[in-house]
């Protein structure tokens, strides 16, 4: 049956279909403001480049979650709660442990979310008051599964959470089961500050349309998670490393030009590059790109990063295409030690920040999200039996 049949929809009036909604505007917010010609972003009143200078990632969720920095008091006690919140539930622990060890690292993170609503002691219920509660004990709980996963399937012990540090710090702690340097807690949560929030992304339109059914922040984050995996969204930084990995099966000399244009002969899209609203340079890629270029000298690792800058000018060239957040993050990651099937989950233990946020805000302004499809199929047809068809 035609959409339009009961309300007086009628299609043939609303010939133009937005396919992928470009340039809708669903939402009014406070979290964050794109200006895709100039490359600016600002969370909250705050550049994405005074952010970086000055944050750390508690601070951030503070932001995006009260849109006004914490106080000394408020931030201690946000970083208390959300070290007190850490602990995973041992059944979460039971499920990882027998999940499959080549299950994929988002497809565990997206199942052991869910099943955090049910040892939650306020069962994820949809109430304005409990909100900030159950987005701290998400936001808490993310970089556990993910290292605990990643411990499991490489035969390892799962390392216990610490009770101080911050989120960076202990993740990072958790991973590898020592303490990291101050070099790679500031690089870890240097990311964590620039994927946080990014105005009505895919996923964040996910979790925004879930919260307004009114079902529940749990339900939100583990939609969010399964938009936010697809490479043409969060899982485009696991993409671009192994796109530079299958370069350097080539060897030292590879070379990255002709690499990228036989891409773009082939009518492939290069992970890592374009975007629905920047028209210019990501301004966090140039923050990454500068953390990339840093690490590459540190690590030895020089070779990644002139592919990479060999890949950005091609595209310039050929396409007139910047990169975008996830092109430098993944070498960014890779410089760490972090394995490339990580990196969007790492992402998500950033953006659950300004999902969670977003999802305060809609609730506090509800309305049901429900737009319109052309139905262009037949109409009216004669029933025929089963066995006639
Ligand atoms: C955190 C994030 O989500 S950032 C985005 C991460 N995703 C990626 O990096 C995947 C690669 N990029 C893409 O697929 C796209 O640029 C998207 C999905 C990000 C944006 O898509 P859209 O806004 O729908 O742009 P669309 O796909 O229509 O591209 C417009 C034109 O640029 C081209 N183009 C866009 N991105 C790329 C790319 N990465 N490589 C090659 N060509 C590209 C398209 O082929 C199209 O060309 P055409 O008009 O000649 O057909
Ligand atoms: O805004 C988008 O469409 C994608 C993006 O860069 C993000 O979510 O960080």
């Amino acid at each position: 049956m035609s959409e339009g049949i009961h309300t007086g929809f009628d299609e043939q009036q609303y010939p133009h279909i937005n396919r992928g909604l470009d340039g809708i505007v669903a939402f009014s917010t406070t979290k964050s403001f794109i200006d895709g010609q100039k490359g600016e972003l600002i969370y909250s009143g705050y550049l994405i480049d005074t952010l970086a200078d000055n944050a750390t990632f508690e601070e951030v969720c503070f932001l995006l979650w009260n849109d006004r920095l914490p106080n000394a008091e408020e931030l201690e006690s946000l970083k208390k709660l959300l070290i007190e919140n850490r602990e995973l539930p041992q059944p979460i622990l039971d499920y990882i442990k027998a999940t499959d060890k080549d299950a994929e690292p988002m497809a565990v993170l997206r199942t052991a979310v869910s099943m955090l609503a049910d040892f939650d002691d306020t069962k994820g219920k949809y109430d304005e008051t409990l909100f900030e509660g159950q987005a701290i004990a998400i936001t808490a709980k993310i970089p556990g599964i993910i290292a605990a996963f990643d411990r499991v399937r490489h035969d390892k012990d799962i390392v216990a959470p610490l009770k101080e540090e911050s989120t960076a710090f202990n993740f990072l702690y958790m991973l590898n089961g020592e303490k990291p340097g101050e070099q790679a807690e500031k690089t870890m949560d240097l990311c964590l500050i620039l994927h946080a929030e990014h105005g009505m992304n895919a996923s964040t339109f996910t979790c925004r349309t879930i919260c307004a059914t009114q079902s529940d922040m749990y339900s939100a984050v583990t939609g969010a998670i399964g938009a936010l995996k697809g490479p043409l969204h969060g899982g485009a930084n696991t993409a671009v490393m192994n796109m530079l990995l299958e370069l350097s099966k080539q060897g030292e000399d590879a070379d990255a030009v002709a690499f990228t244009k036989e891409k773009l002969d082939k009518k492939e899209k290069i992970s890592g590059f374009g975007h629905r609203v920047y028209k210019t340079f990501d301004p966090r890629a140039r923050l990454l790109q500068h953390m990339s270029e840093d690490l590459s000298e540190e690590t030895g690792h020089q070779e990644l990063y002139k592919w990479s800058m060999d890949m950005l000018n091609t595209m310039k060239s050929e396409k007139d295409i910047d990169p975008n957040v996830d092109f430098f993050s993944a070498t960014v990651y890779y410089s760490i030690g972090i394995q490339p099937d990580l990196y969007t989950c790492i992402f998500t233990m950033s953006r659950v920040s300004g999902w969670t946020g977003h999802f305060m805000e809609q609730a506090a302004n509800n309305r049901l999200i429900r737009p319109r499809a052309l139905y262009v199929g037949e109409k009216h047809l004669d029933w025929v039996p089963v066995e006639k068809r």
